[in-house]
């Protein structure tokens, strides 16, 4: 699969790493890099020289190039900009899941994929669980979801905490407007269940904390469901976890395959 990638922060480098330079998953590659800032044009000259792809610097070329699949690691903003004119190109597999807490937005992307034929990949990130919140759903068996997150202050305030704080209790979409770079995964959660108006969220900075600990808690017809996840951050971003990136290696692995295991 020849791949385009958008985002040259810590998971589009360590995808860069893993898929070019080590070549973990051997029939994809990252042919081209996406940026079409000024600013970033010596980054990406140096990246596509270090992994061996094409730095492109329009859209248009961009969507012209042979790709099979765009990857999104950049931000919620890049995400809103870009993806409505990718999926009438090509495949979209986004992470900054949070973009679609607009359902406007999220109607308007399904259509446009859907009249294209193309599909949008949305990992599970950093969180675990959703197999069982879609299996609950489907039949409506699901009442109730609640995800708690724990971050290391720093990565929720700059003020000086000397105690852990709740800054934030309410639904998934509120959750993602204040924290567009920490709460995809509430965003991840409601489209998997109740949606994003029914999915409850606390997030809770931690001065203490090193990692980030998602918990999700759920119930309904299906029975009760409970789960944490201690994620370690990604080394480049400690607002990231690192199974973000994983688990976007795991859908590449995954969907060339004949025999998938639902996630
Ligand atoms: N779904 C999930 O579970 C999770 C999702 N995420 C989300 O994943 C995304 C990527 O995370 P991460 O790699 O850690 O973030 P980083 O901040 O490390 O990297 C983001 C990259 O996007 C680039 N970028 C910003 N604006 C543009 C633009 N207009 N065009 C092209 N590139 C741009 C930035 O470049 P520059 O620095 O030069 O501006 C930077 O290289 C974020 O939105 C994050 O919130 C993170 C964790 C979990
Ligand atoms: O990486 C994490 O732990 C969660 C995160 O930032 C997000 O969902 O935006």
């Amino acid at each position: 699969m020849n791949i385009g990638l958008i985002g040259k922060g810590s998971i589009g480098t360590f995808l860069l790493k893993k898929i070019n330079e080590e070549q973990l998953l051997p029939n994809h590659r990252i042919t081209a890099i996406f940026d079409e800032r000024e600013s970033s044009r010596p980054t990406i000259t140096a990246l596509a020289e270090q992994y061996r792809c094409e730095a492109v610097f329009a859209l248009k070329t961009f969507l012209e190039k042979d790709l099979d699949l765009i990857i999104e690691c950049a931000t919620i903003d890049v995400a809103r900009k870009y993806s409505r004119r990718i999926v009438k190109h090509t495949n979209l597999l986004l992470i900054s899941i949070g973009v679609l807490a607009d359902t406007y937005f999220a109607d308007e992307l399904e259509k446009f994929a859907k009249e294209n034929g193309q599909k949008v990949f949305l990992p599970s990130g950093a969180i675990g669980g959703l197999d069982v919140i879609k299996a609950a759903q489907v039949a409506g068996e699901l009442d109730s979801v609640t995800l708690t997150s724990r971050k290391p202050a720093k990565a929720l305030t700059d003020k000086t905490l000397l105690e852990e704080k709740i800054v934030f209790e309410g639904f998934a979409d509120d959750a993602i407007a204040k924290f567009p770079k920490n709460a995809n995964v509430a965003i991840a959660l409601s489209l998997a269940g109740l949606g994003a108006r029914k999915t409850n969220v606390k997030i809770i900075a931690d001065p203490i904390a090193t990692k980030n600990i998602h918990h999700i808690e759920a119930e309904g017809g299906f029975g009760q469901f409970e789960v944490t996840i201690t994620n370690n951050p990604s080394p480049d971003n400690a607002k990231t976890s690192y199974l973000t990136a994983l688990s976007i290696l795991s859908v590449l692995h995954s969907i060339e395959k004949t025999v998938v295991i639902n996630s």
